[in-house]
């Protein structure tokens, strides 16, 4: 288990500096390595300059530093282009004008000339870089992210942003490290071509007049990688790169503008099905390619879908240079936390605790009912865990035979037993070396199996079944169960050792019914994903579908969830209203009672809000007051004793939200505002819903 490899930025200006850091954050490099910035003025006054690579933002910046670095440091100059989100207004400016292009040197104004000249803007540029004398025709200046350097004489300036790092660069980077570009935390093509296919929405027009720019986006696109297919809602590809064309082996003419249909049909039929902003694998042709869709969207409205895809064999070449990868033997985690969608407070508190503990190396205790997603969240602590280059095991104990799990487990020794394997077989303890073993339904392991357990969590070695000498593992243990273990060991049914050595960090999931605010966002993502996977029109639900929706209570939580979504996708061609939904939806709320929905929703209004725990409060201090109530000043006073401090415009509104809702009076003039009946029965069942 190496650590996390070191990334060092190296810039002259902070503007930069930021930029390009910022950069790298927003490609997900920060999943992957370490990134630190520094200024070449730091560099200078550091005693040892040291990283696994560095980062210089130009050939200037290099030399300047050069002599700090150690001769063995690895370093990579970056190329770097112009920030396409950012340079409409220069586009618009009739080709030739005399401009002048602002920077902090020389150096790096010419260079950022020349890079606008590349792309295909075609000024006449002269850099400007503090000189005193100035060319009164030129009355306009371009600058990247130095505007501040514009001589008051100038009329109009032009900030087009930083110049951003280019994408063989950010390649070179990954390629170093050893990442693949395809790892599903891994934003990189996506996002590059995000910006640049804004752009070209935005700039028809123009693109199609600026020959010149049309060529320089084509050329980018070329630059990565990996095969690309953008292509609009109604299926026409918009652009193809030369990656794609030589796997889908057709040519350019063939597929651009064209509709998807017409690429090969194989490829047509599993690119159609694969699943949104997911690693997918699919093979055709006895090949087997990994395959990433995802939405581009300018504003809020999709505008394209991307497809990128490569070949198996050459990305797995690109990850087994720097570190092993399981992904083969299928012990890989797919889940990573950004996969864990939710709205809820709690569980966003929950996420941050989860990522927390990810870096310890202890064992982890998850429980929640089923569906809850412990799966999701083991998979994404070990993504997120020191771990995480190492395998990913995961075994359920409930799935396993009783006869078979040992051996599974622990593996056995040649002649183990009848129709053993004459050589022996590793078990998956030894298999999650250096990574980690996930023990799903723990609470089904047999008696034999929580004996063996408990010795290689006290031990951290395994013995084969039939023998031999112990082997040493390193594995960190994630647990899980849907059962209550304190009850198992009161029937002596689980051991109480076993359970204080697991139950080490506890992560409780919350199921869906106590945070009915995530029942509408997941609705939604799964009903997104089975538009695109059905290749059918948007799921809309009626007011009251949702409102069912919501008040069910769903015993299977999310995975009951996307089910009921799924059926719905299958079922459903126009909106989807209460008589659609399935029976159990319904018959469930018939037997629900008018006020429990009512306040099922209240408190789903509350948490939307954020302002359940003031409210709570409040109503907690007005249930003590009992009839005699109190003014707003006092309720704020006895608040802010409680270190919770409102201010008195927020505490009006509050209160005037719980009048609305019917659960306090709020007095007039000099009488006390007073919780109602409802209020009180509603605290009750606030407090409820949270011990439970
Ligand atoms: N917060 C979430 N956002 C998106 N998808 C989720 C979320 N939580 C769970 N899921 C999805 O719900 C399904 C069930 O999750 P998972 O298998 O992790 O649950 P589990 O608690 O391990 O279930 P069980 O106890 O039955 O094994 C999976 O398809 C998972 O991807």
């Amino acid at each position: 288990m190496g650590d996390t490899p070191e990334l060092l930025v190296i810039a002259h200006r902070n503007t930069t500096l930021q930029s390009i850091v910022g950069q790298l954050h927003d490609v997900g490099l920060a999943n992957q390595c370490t990134i630190s910035g520094a200024l070449v003025g730091e560099i200078e006054s550091m005693s040892k300059c040291e990283a696994d690579l560095i980062l210089v933002t130009s050939k200037v910046v290099l030399d300047m530093v050069r002599q700090f670095l150690h001769k063995d440091t690895h370093y990579i100059i970056a190329k770097r282009s112009i920030n396409f989100a950012k340079i409409k207004p220069l586009i618009s400016l009739p080709r030739g004008s005399h401009l002048y292009v602002v920077n902090d040197l020389k150096e790096s104004a010419e260079e950022a000339i020349q890079t606008l000249l590349e792309v295909g803007i075609e000024h006449h540029y002269v850099p400007y870089y503090g000189q005193k004398d100035l060319d009164p025709s030129i009355t306009i200046a371009v600058s990247p992210g130095e505007s501040h350097m514009v001589p008051p004489a100038i009329k109009t300036k032009m900030e087009i942003g930083n110049r951003l790092l280019d994408m063989t660069t950010l390649y070179e980077i990954y390629e170093y490290f050893g990442i693949s570009t395809f790892a599903s935390d891994n934003q990189l093509s996506a996002r590059y071509i995000q910006s640049i296919m804004s752009l070209v929405k935005e700039l028809n027009l123009e693109i199609t007049q600026s020959q010149g720019l049309q060529k320089s986006i084509e050329g980018i696109v070329d630059q990565i990688e990996e095969g690309m297919i953008v292509y609009d809602q109604s299926n026409n590809i918009i652009s193809i790169n030369m990656q794609a064309l030589k796997l889908l082996n057709r040519s350019y003419m063939d597929l651009i503008r064209e509709d998807m249909s017409q690429i090969p049909q194989a490829f047509y039929q599993a690119f159609m099905k694969v699943e949104m902003e997911k690693e997918n694998f699919i093979d055709v042709e006895e090949e087997s390619f990994y395959v990433r869709k995802k939405r581009i969207f300018v504003g809020a409205k999709v505008f394209a879908t991307i497809i990128l895809f490569d070949k198996m064999k050459r990305i797995k070449s690109i990850e087994t240079k720097y570190h092993k990868n399981e992904r083969e033997k299928g012990f890989v985690a797919k889940h990573t936390f950004s996969d864990i969608k939710t709205n809820s407070s709690k569980m966003l508190s929950l996420i941050d605790k989860a990522k927390k503990l990810a870096h310890s190396d202890s064992t982890i205790f998850i429980y929640g009912e089923t569906g809850t997603g412990k799966e999701v969240m083991a998979q994404a602590i070990h993504r997120a865990s020191e771990r995480n280059h190492g395998p990913f095991v995961a075994v359920n104990l409930a799935a396993i035979p009783e006869s078979l799990a040992e051996s599974e487990l622990f593996g056995y020794e040649k002649g183990a037993f009848t129709g053993a394997n004459q050589k022996g077989n590793m078990g998956l303890f030894e298999r999650a070396h250096k990574g980690t073993v996930f023990l799903d339904e723990i609470g089904d392991a047999s008696p034999i199996i929580q004996n063996r357990l408990l010795r290689v969590l006290q031990e951290r070695e395994i013995q084969r079944v039939g023998g031999g000498q112990p082997i040493p593992v390193d594995v960190r243990v994630i647990a899980a169960t849907n059962k209550d273990l304190r009850k198992l060991i009161e029937q002596n049914k689980f051991r109480e050792d076993l359970y204080y050595r697991l139950n080490v960090l506890p992560i409780p999931l919350i199921p869906l019914r106590k945070r009915k605010e995530d029942i509408l966002l997941l609705s939604e993502l799964f009903a997104k994903e089975f538009e695109e996977k059905l290749q059918r029109f948007g799921l809309p639900f009626s007011q009251d579908a949702l409102n069912a929706m919501v008040r069910y209570d769903w015993p299977g939580n999310v995975r009951e969830l996307r089910n009921t979504i799924e059926y719905l996708a299958h079922v459903c061609n126009g909106e989807v209203d209460l008589s659609a939904l399935p029976s159990n939806i319904l018959e469930k709320q018939a037997t629900t009672s008018l006020s429990r929905q009512q306040e099922d929703i209240l408190l789903y209004r509350l948490e939307e809000k954020g302002f359940l725990q003031d409210c709570q409060q409040i109503l907690i201090i007005l249930n003590q007051l009992g009839s005699k109530g109190t003014g707003r000043r006092s309720l704020l006073k006895v608040l802010s004793e409680d270190n919770q401090d409102l201010s008195e415009q927020k505490m009006r509104y509050r209160l005037e939200i719980l009048s609305d809702m019917d659960l306090i009076t709020v007095g007039q003039g000099r009488r006390g505002t007073t919780i109602n009946e409802n209020g009180k029965k509603f605290l009750r069942y606030i407090e409820n819903q949270i011990v439970s």
